[in-house]
């Protein structure tokens, strides 16, 4: 009799541990799941974007190369809510000026190449926001008007890789820091003025003089003081802009491979999440058990 209530206590001890056991367990799986939900594994972060600053002085050719970069992905083409690269401009996140600011604009004797002509805290919320995984608004830029276009807003969806370019992207630390790669797009100041001449006539609406006058006054010594010194910060110099197939080539099967990578990092920890909850296995020590090859069952999939 006092074998059988024994054993029978024993018993309903042994349920009620198994019971904690599986609370346990399925806390931390829904805590996982969590996590994963939020865009995060066990602090593997599979969806914060590829930050990727481009620099370079005025005309070297940064639209141009991001926009290869972006053929040579298969982005161009593709809707933009689906976008998995996309491309900022440093331009959207000029400061409101004021209408003598904007009077003194008019004559070329705004100086839109200094640090102080944009708004950094705006830029750095921003990358932040995006880098959050969130939806962020950003207006276009009227060169004619020397103004943001309220009006004109662009939405950017969550994406695996965003470009920002600009000439002073390198130059505020908090915003430098951001980045997860540097692209400094090297062009000769010759080139960079015989670009910036016809496009700034055809497209943003001056004339030789107010363009050449801007040039020597504001935008060569600006080069000098601000753009130039943060060549030093990037981790890629390309020599020629877009010109340069060669190196445009290299970043984007770079690109490719930090994609790939983390794609990977991010399914096999899906698998063991996945693994960990149907099994009851202790969740602190999934990667002996990826890596066994015991049972076979927790294999990395091919
Ligand atoms: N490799 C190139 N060869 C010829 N023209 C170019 C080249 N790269 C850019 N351009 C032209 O030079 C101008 C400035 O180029 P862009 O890419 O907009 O420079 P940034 O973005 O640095 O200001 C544009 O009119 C563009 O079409
Ligand atoms: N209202 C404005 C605003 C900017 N600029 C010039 O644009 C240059 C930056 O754009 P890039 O495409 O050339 O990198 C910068 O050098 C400014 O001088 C302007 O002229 N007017």
């Amino acid at each position: 009799m006092l074998k059988i209530s024994a054993f029978c206590f024993a018993k309903s001890r042994l349920n009620v541990l198994k019971e904690m056991r599986n609370i346990c367990h399925r806390k931390i799986f829904t805590k996982m799941c969590d996590a994963k939900l939020n865009g995060k594994v066990n602090g593997l972060d599979g969806k914060t974007p590829f930050l990727i600053g481009v620099s370079g002085g005025t005309a070297s050719g940064k639209s141009t190369v991001c926009k290869r970069i972006m053929e040579k992905l298969g982005q161009v083409d593709v809707d933009h809510t689906q976008r998995q690269v996309v491309c900022i401009s440093q331009d959207s996140f000029y400061r409101d000026l004021t209408p003598s600011e904007i009077q003194k604009a008019e004559k070329g004797l705004f100086n839109f190449d200094h640090p102080d002509a944009f708004n950094e805290s705006l830029m750095k919320e921003t990358l932040m926001d995006i880098l959050a995984g969130k939806i962020v608004q950003i207006p276009t830029y009227d060169y004619k008007n020397h103004s943001l276009r309220k009006d004109e807003i662009i939405t950017i969806y969550p994406a695996d890789v965003v470009l920002f370019e600009g000439i002073l992207v390198f130059y505020f630390p908090e915003v430098r820091k951001l980045f997860h790669m540097k692209l400094f797009v090297d062009t000769d100041s010759d080139t960079r003025l015989a670009r910036r001449v016809p496009r700034d006539i055809n497209e943003r609406g001056r004339d030789l003089e107010q363009v050449l006058c801007q040039y020597m006054n504001f935008v060569k010594p600006a080069f000098e003081e601000f753009c130039s010194p943060t060549k030093k910060f990037a981790d890629v110099i390309i020599p020629r802009g877009a010109d340069n197939t060669v190196a445009i080539e290299l970043i984007v099967q770079h690109i490719r491979e930090i994609l790939s990578n983390r794609q990977r990092a991010s399914e096999e920890r899906i698998v063991q999440v996945a693994a960990a909850a149907v099994n009851l296995t202790p969740v602190h020590s999934p990667a002996k058990k990826v890596n066994s090859g015991g049972d076979g069952q927790f294999k990395r999939p091919h």
